[in-house]
């Protein structure tokens, strides 16, 4: 077995750990209690044996209730899905919208150029008046109140006066195609939509009257009532879109209400959020507006440590589970930024100089976004110098140990980097930063708070201590696990079918992790579905990827999957290079990457195959498509959802399935 871990020191340690907010809520704990917690790992034992940290940490996050919780959870035996705090009232707007003075609450900027701020005091009175429209209009608590926007004010708007009516808000970007976008509401059925009519994206104009068309034609036969086209992007005119009425014309019917945030149970549905099924129609995740509220402000506050005084940016498209955490920086009294458009445009440095420029603190991105400045030789600190920034939290897929380490020193040794995984499913995190503990390269700090993460094998025991990679699981509630996918069976078969049924009772996220028994770091290998088993050797696409790094000069991409046809014995491994411009792709590069496979993993990780790609599949939330690539090439015909951002690159893989049965040749004539 190759190890995993680096046997180095940490990359980063906390300055001053008393002062930060984990610390404060070790303390409250202990005091309130009379317990001797010494530290975050004893924290987390604590959170994930007694159900009562929950409320600790609703006391301690200063949740906004009309009717403070009594019960944590409903009495009677724990189930899969338990009913939390049942006699709380609530609004997860009210808790967003809890200032209300002149400090910024949102910046927006762009691709354009333009940056405008909206003070809370102005935010609170657009969501009024948008309230008060949408009331005008009928819509409901339960309601489901749909956007195709891009990461702008009124998107936010927008949800937040969903949100204090308790109807239930749902987005995708504007870059989704309109088999996408049906694919997800002709299954929630909105009554309301907002469009966007034209955006900019990498420079040009796109005009979104066609697609819109269609979308809302189709939707009206799905109960769509209002259809309300929000001013061009790009102008700022209103476009006239049939059978729609543009935002103003909406907005006249503000009757000067004021703003009444419905109080509701913590079960109420807040948000519904799709999973990134590569085939089929996504499924329709319904999340809590108590479970994203308490869960997300966790996160923010405690495990990245954001304090009013931060201002937070994290790169994210309406359509991704980010948006929606991002939001709840509003919950900490923090500003944050709204970015529409691409990051690419004009050029990755006049968007790291807008960083710069906005005093960013804590900045959210993905390893794909930091691969892209370290592929284009920029060196952050040479541009700007991001005084500002404090933390940069990745999230989206792996970061490798040489991303980690090339990262750190582009921003600093100063700057606490945190890598973060949970996803969609939960709308928060289930391993993340803890900003009391050093950060080691490669490695995830720590399990959330109230998060029981635990590494299976696949016969359902538990073999973290071993320090051998499994599979994650949560074996215990916690509060933001789904309320239900909507349009579910009574009993709700497919949610449990997706989550319960490898283990029964347990929740099984789908990715393959190891934790470092010294350090108790967590490393995520790859997606579960995704782990490679050549001749019964288990290991994740990312202990590849890793070795990849030190080839970055040249490869711009990779995508490592298994090959098992129905007449193979055996799995083997097929890796896919994509070059970077001015790079050959040649038997020395293969011969090469073999060497440093062999060295870093083991001969058995070698893969049998090597060879180029001009395309890899991603979905439109910017993660690797590995799973449908490995059903092609091991000889199944899939037809992609409108979750994959670019379905003709799967067409690239289908030769691969008639690939000879010996894997000897370094690169094969197809
Ligand atoms: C927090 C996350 O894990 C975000 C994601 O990758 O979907």
């Amino acid at each position: 077995m190759s190890s995993h871990f680096e046997n180095s020191g940490p990359l980063w340690r906390p300055a001053d750990p008393p002062f930060t907010a984990v610390e404060r809520l070790r303390r409250l704990i202990n005091s309130k209690h009379g317990l001797n917690l010494a530290n975050y790992h004893d924290l987390h034992q604590y959170s994930v044996e007694s159900f009562t940290f929950w409320l600790d940490l609703w006391e301690f996050l200063g949740i906004i209730s009309s009717i403070p919780p009594k019960k944590i959870l409903e009495p009677g035996p724990i189930t899969e899905v338990p009913i939390w705090f049942p006699d709380t009232r609530l609004n997860y707007a009210e808790n967003l919208l809890f200032r209300k003075d002149d400090a910024i609450a949102c910046t927006a900027g762009g691709e354009s150029g333009v940056v405008k701020h909206y003070s809370y005091r102005q935010l609170r009175e657009l969501v009024r008046q948008m309230a008060s429209a949408m009331r005008h209009h009928g819509l409901q608590k339960g309601d489901r109140v749909a956007g195709i926007v891009n990461n702008t004010i009124s998107s936010v708007v927008i949800c937040l006066a969903t949100a204090s009516i308790g109807a239930i808000f749902s987005s995708t970007a504007t870059d989704m195609g309109t088999h996408g976008i049906l694919d997800r509401y002709r299954q929630i059925q909105p009554r309301f939509i907002f469009a966007e009519t034209e955006v900019l994206y990498a420079g040009k104009v796109v005009d979104l009257l066609p697609k819109l068309s269609e979308v809302f034609r189709e939707l009206r036969k799905h109960g769509l009532q209002h259809a309300i086209a929000l001013p061009s992007l790009v102008s700022g005119k209103e476009i006239s879109v049939a059978d729609s009425v543009p935002l103003s014309k909406f907005l006249a019917k503000d009757d000067g209400h004021e703003l009444i945030f419905e109080q509701l149970p913590f079960s109420q549905p807040l948000f519904i959020l799709y999973s990134s099924g590569t085939s089929g129609p996504p499924k329709c995740i319904v999340h809590s507006a108590g479970g994203v509220l308490l869960q997300t402000k966790k996160e923010l506050r405690i495990s990245i440590g954001m304090d009013p005084d931060d201002t937070y940016f994290q790169y994210t498209t309406t359509g991704w589970m980010m948006w929606t955490f991002m939001l709840t920086g509003l919950a900490n009294g923090t500003r944050i930024i709204l970015y529409d458009g691409s990051p690419f445009h004009p050029d990755l440095r006049t968007y790291l100089k807008f960083i710069n420029d906005q005093r960013v603190s804590i900045l959210g991105t993905s390893p794909r976004f930091l691969a892209e400045i370290q592929g284009q030789k920029i060196n952050p600190l040479q541009l700007a110098p991001f005084d500002a920034l404090k933390r940069v939290a990745i999230t989206g897929a792996v970061v490798t140990t040489p991303l980690f380490l090339w990262c750190q020193q582009a921003f600093g040794e100063r700057v606490h980097l945190m890598s973060t995984s949970g996803g969609t499913d939960v709308c928060t995190a289930f391993v993340t930063g803890v900003p009391s503990l050093p950060v080691y390269a490669g490695e995830i700090q720590g399990k959330s708070l109230g998060m029981k993460v635990e590494v299976f094998d696949p016969a359902g025991k538990n073999i973290e201590h071993t320090g051998t990679a499994g599979e994650m699981v949560c074996t215990r509630p916690h509060p933001s696990i789904p309320v239900r996918f909507w349009g579910d069976d009574k009993s709700g078969t497919k949610f449990r079918d997706a989550y319960f049924s490898m283990y029964p009772g347990i929740w099984r996220q789908g990715d393959f992790i190891v934790v470092n028994p010294r350090t108790k770091g967590i490393m995520i290998l790859g997606r579960s579905d995704g782990v490679l088993n050549p001749s019964g050797v288990r290991f994740g696409s990312a202990e590849i990827y890793t070795v990849l790094e030190q080839f970055s000069a040249a490869l711009d991409d990779s995508l490592c999957v298994g090959q098992r046809r129905p007449q193979d014995k055996d799995e083997r491994v097929l890796l896919f290079l994509k070059m970077r411009k001015g790079y050959k792709f040649n038997d020395e590069l293969v011969a090469k990457i073999k060497a440093a496979i062999r060295k870093a993993l083991s001969a058995r990780h070698v893969p049998a195959f090597i060879f180029e790609t001009t395309d890899i599949p991603y979905t439109v939330n910017g993660k690797r498509i590995e799973i449908a690539v490995k059903q092609i090439v091991s000889g199944s015909d899939l037809k992609p959802s409108g979750t994959v951002a670019n379905p003709e690159s799967l067409q690239l893989y289908y030769k691969y399935r008639d690939l000879d049965a010996t894997p000897t040749a370094p690169k094969a004539k197809l």
